[in-house]
């Protein structure tokens, strides 16, 4: 099967993985006897350096003819100036608005080693495996910003029909887990979040009546995720809440460097991609964790090729790299190895 995968390294450490995760799609090549063809193209701190746009058409060009696209990360602070016109993350958010990607789907399921590196109990640790649904293309990272004087808007706007169809992709998710969708929100004060309830609330009553409901405010929320995260499966919410959630929820399994990313829409390539940033402060040392780049591909394999034994056969290789202690400096100061070696771990055990 030929396929072809639009690979966008971007900045900081998002290329020193992407190396790893480009050995890792040819090893899969190799092994499973697949024609993937990668091509290239730049997006965000560096396509602004080269071309003073964070995505020029040459890249959404290649997004658009693609299977589907790996990125690595966005930004820095050689772009961070508050007044510069142009910014890395710019580039990011409209990609995903191109793509139509509004389902962000952001599996947290701690590996037994290291979550022994989380800073919470083992015991609390115990059954955890949650799957975040957040919604990707609407809220408040696309509503009108502008500037009155010394005053800043961010406008927050969600329609139902977006609502709607990021509920039902949820739902599906759920028939296949435990059947239960926890909705995370802030009803008590945002109006956006009162159209979130009465529509997930709708959805689910009239189209997925076998699914269990509760609704959760995002403040508490952030408290029992440290408190109580075994008790959840399917978190189903807005765009910022969602960013910050799963940033906190890396926490359980021990390093943001862990955590995959597939955003899906209705047609066109998904998108996939570590969870973390460009994470300037340790970028061009060789220590970031590529793991959570290499399981986004193992994501890329089932979502948007339909490769699933494909996609277990690199979710395994890397439960074993874990197994056998091969950790990055994020997670180990004793023994770390460096990014190149974990993803040559990786590919050889693929390989075997
Ligand atoms: N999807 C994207 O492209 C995203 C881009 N960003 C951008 O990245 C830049 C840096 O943002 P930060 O707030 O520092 O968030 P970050 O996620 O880049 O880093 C947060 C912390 O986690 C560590 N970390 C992240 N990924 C790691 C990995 N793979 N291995 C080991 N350690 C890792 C970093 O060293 C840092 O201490 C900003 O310009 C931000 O806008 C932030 C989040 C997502
Ligand atoms: C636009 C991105 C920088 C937002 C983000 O942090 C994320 O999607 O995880
Ligand atoms: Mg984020």
């Amino acid at each position: 099967m030929k396929s072809t995968i639009a690979l966008l390294p971007g900045d900081g450490i998002g290329p020193e993985v992407c190396v790893q995760a480009r050995a890792l799609i040819d090893a899969v090549a190799t092994r499973f006897n697949h024609d993937f063809a990668i091509e290239e193209a730049l997006i965000g701190g560096a396509a602004i350096d080269a071309h003073a746009d964070p995505l020029p058409p040459a890249t959404v060009a290649v997004c658009e003819r693609a299977d589907a696209v790996l990125l690595g990360a966005v930004g820095g602070p050689k772009w961070s100036d508050p007044n510069a016109r142009v910014r890395p993350e710019q580039g990011l958010l409209k990609l995903r608005a191109t793509l139509g990607v509004f389902a962000n789907l952001r599996p947290v399921k701690p590996h037994p080693v290291a979550a022994k590196y989380s800073p919470l109990k083992p015991k609390l640790l115990n059954g955890v495996d949650l799957l975040f649904v957040r919604e990707l293309t609407g809220g408040v990272y696309f509503g009108e910003k502008r500037r009155e004087g010394d005053v800043a808007f961010d406008a927050c706007r969600y329609s139902v029909q977006e609502v709607e169809r990021v509920t039902r992709k949820a739902a599906l998710l759920a028939r296949g887990r435990s059947g239960k969708i926890t909705h995370v929100d802030k009803a008590n004060v945002l109006e956006t979040s009162r159209l979130w309830r009465s529509t997930v609330t709708r959805v689910l009553r009239d189209e997925f009546p076998d699914i269990a409901l509760e609704h959760v405010l995002v403040d508490a929320m952030a408290m029992h995720l440290l408190t109580k995260p075994a008790e959840f499966d399917v978190i189903l919410t807005e765009n910022l809440f969602g960013d910050i959630l799963t940033d906190e929820a890396s926490v359980l399994g021990g390093s943001m460097g862990l955590l995959p990313s597939a955003s899906l829409g209705d047609g066109k390539a998904g998108l996939y991609e570590p969870i973390h940033g460009s994470a300037p402060d340790i970028a061009g040392r060789g220590i970031a964790n590529p793991y959570a780049t290499l399981l986004s591909v193992a994501l890329l394999l089932r979502h948007s090729l339909g490769l699933d034994r494909e996609a277990v056969a690199v979710e395994a290789a890397v439960s074993d790299a874990l197994d056998a202690r091969v950790l990055t400096r994020d997670l180990t100061r004793r023994n770390a190895v460096s990014t190149a070696e974990a993803g040559a771990w990786v590919v050889r055990r693929l390989a075997e």
